[in-house]
């Protein structure tokens, strides 16, 4: 479930901003959707000016993304296995992030987001895990003081129904998540298939990422807690960053 509230300009500013923070040399993972992927054009710009880096995709998507602008990229198992450099760096967006305390002050910077509108966050939570530092790329609407997005969660096919009736008995009203252009579910980069679940307003998302978790079926949830460094919030000035 996409949220659409934010400009592309204001999307651009918070993307290009966070890969100012990329250096010479480093691994840096490389998010999905339309605000990371201006980080990576960004990144693809610094490459044809001569930085030396190498980008671990999250999705079929960031990879596409990552070829047409020159970044070489390379697995995450070759980056992270035994004698590996690991990753430095990883910059990716998200549908929702908790910024703000009541009416809307930045007096609370958790940085737990929602992410995973794209069917990507399965992927994007193991690079974005494996990451020295998560710097997410959002524009305003995506910053909330409660998360209330639908949180998707990537089930085996097998266990769609099953996984759905969990969601249920933890609170949750999960809908399969269709494509738009054919008949049939959205199938992930994995082959599974993703259920949008509503919570209303997520009061306690460590307790909800561990509830979903625990769910057989349930390969990952877009609940990322505790896992963002930085929150570049682009607008139509500039951009805000909230170091957590
Ligand atoms: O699965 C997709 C990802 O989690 C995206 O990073 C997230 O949906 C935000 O995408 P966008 O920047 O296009 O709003």
């Amino acid at each position: 479930m996409k949220t659409t509230g934010g400009t592309d300009a204001q999307k651009r500013r918070a993307g290009e901003s966070a890969a100012e923070a990329v250096s010479d040399g480093d691994v840096v993972g490389l998010g999905t959707g339309s605000t990371a992927a201006h980080a990576i054009r960004a990144i693809g710009r610094a490459v044809d000016a001569g930085l030396d880096v190498r980008g671990v995709p999250t999705s079929f998507d960031a990879r596409a993304c990552a070829r047409d602008h020159g970044i070489p990229t390379v697995g995450l198992d070759t980056v992270c296995g035994p004698d590996g450099p690991g990753i430095d760096i990883a910059i990716d967006g998200a549908d929702q992030v908790v910024l703000t305390g009541e009416g809307g002050d930045v007096e609370e910077v958790s940085g737990t987001l929602i992410k995973g509108g794209g069917a990507a966050h399965a992927r994007e939570k193991v690079v974005d895990a494996a990451a020295d530092r998560l710097l997410v790329v959002v524009d305003p609407s995506k910053v909330t003081n409660v998360l209330t997005a639908d949180v998707p969660v990537e089930v085996l096919p097998e266990a769609h129904t099953t996984a759905a009736t969990a969601i249920r008995d933890a609170g949750g009203e999960p809908t399969l998540r269709r494509a738009e252009r054919k008949d049939g579910p959205v199938v992930t980069d994995n082959g599974n298939l993703v259920l949008d679940c509503s919570f209303d307003a997520i009061a306690d998302p460590g307790r909800l990422a561990g509830t979903l978790s625990a769910i057989p079926g349930v390969l990952d949830h877009g609940l990322f807690v505790d896992m963002a460094d930085e929150v570049h919030v682009g607008d139509d000035d500039g951009v805000a960053i909230h170091e957590i």
